[in-house]
């Protein structure tokens, strides 16, 4: 009989994950690991439900629910400066946005309230926003600006719709000069403290995936062409302006990040960043 699976892992079904997942030696862990795939806010919900035990979800909402996780040291969806895709498509200029339509896609947690705080904080206007799927056709329709993430982004930005467009990672360092993290490795503590020795072996195994990532970009790069199109230049360049790194200077760009949200009455308190730490062998 097969075992049933120990621990679910999320994967946001995202090109920006790659460099940690690709190289994920699977065939250590057998059948203890199972893997849903799907959109950030899906896995979100899915954590916050118990549905999934550890994975990426958006920053946005580890801060929502901090008290039920902790954080994987050094892994993390971060940028400093342009990431490419995290994009706001606009027919006029951000600061005519007062009172304008801004559509929002259902898959963004993160990157949705980074821009009600660029806007609202630092341009200085207050838009009416709606969310709606992440199709930027539609979503222009009736919008006088339209954000996307992901592949969404990445294919949105392939076509010649004639609209200005701003990166959300660009804004971000430019008004702060600081890092933005827009997912995190979160682990469910009911899981940590029921599987210590595995929760501290798949993070092991998350390192050295991320490390032969960074040995070998040439094969994801080849792979995002293969499955998502594009040049191999486009994917170099996308992938060396993303880190997947959770350091110092990361932590303390989302906690700014977390601190203008609480400001904003976007979150009830600035989150702290809880880290997990491997106990296991003392636990
Ligand atoms: C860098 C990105 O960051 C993403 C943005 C997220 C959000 O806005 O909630 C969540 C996870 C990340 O995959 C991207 O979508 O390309």
């Amino acid at each position: 009989m097969q075992q049933d699976s120990l621990i679910r892992i999320g994967k946001i079904n995202y090109t920006n994950v790659w460099p940690i997942y690709h190289f994920f030696p699977h065939e250590r862990f057998g059948s203890k690991l199972e893997w849903i795939e799907q959109v950030p806010t899906g896995l979100n919900r899915a954590m916050l439900a118990g549905e999934v035990d550890m994975g990426a979800i958006s920053s946005f909402a580890y801060g929502e629910s901090h008290d039920r996780y902790e954080l994987f040291p050094e892994l993390s969806v971060s940028a400093y400066g342009k990431v490419s895709s995290l994009l706001l498509f606009h027919k006029k200029p951000l600061r005519e946005l007062d009172g304008c339509t801004v559509v929002l896609p259902t898959t963004s947690a993160t990157t949705v309230n980074l821009l009600k705080i660029i806007l609202g904080a630092f341009v200085g206007v207050t838009p009416n926003y709606v969310y709606a799927a992440p199709s930027l056709d539609t979503m222009m329709k009736h919008a006088d600006a339209a954000l996307l993430i992901g592949d969404d982004a990445i294919r949105a930005s392939w076509t010649d719709a004639p609209y200005e467009v701003s990166d959300m990672g660009a804004l971000w360092q430019h008004y702060t000069g600081e890092w933005m993290s827009f997912a995190v490795w979160a682990v469910r503590k009911e899981t940590i403290r029921q599987y210590p020795e595995l929760v501290a072996a798949v993070h092991e195994a998350f390192m050295q995936s991320k490390a032969a990532g960074l040995n070998n970009p040439e094969s994801i790069v080849r792979h995002a062409q293969a499955v998502i199109g594009g040049t191999l230049d486009y994917w170099r360049g996308y992938f060396r302006n993303l880190s997947h790194d959770f350091g110092p200077a990361q932590r303390r760009g989302l906690s700014l990040y977390f601190r203008y949200a609480n400001e904003l009455g976007l979150l009830p308190e600035p989150a702290p960043l809880h880290m997990w730490t491997d106990n296991s062998v003392t636990r």
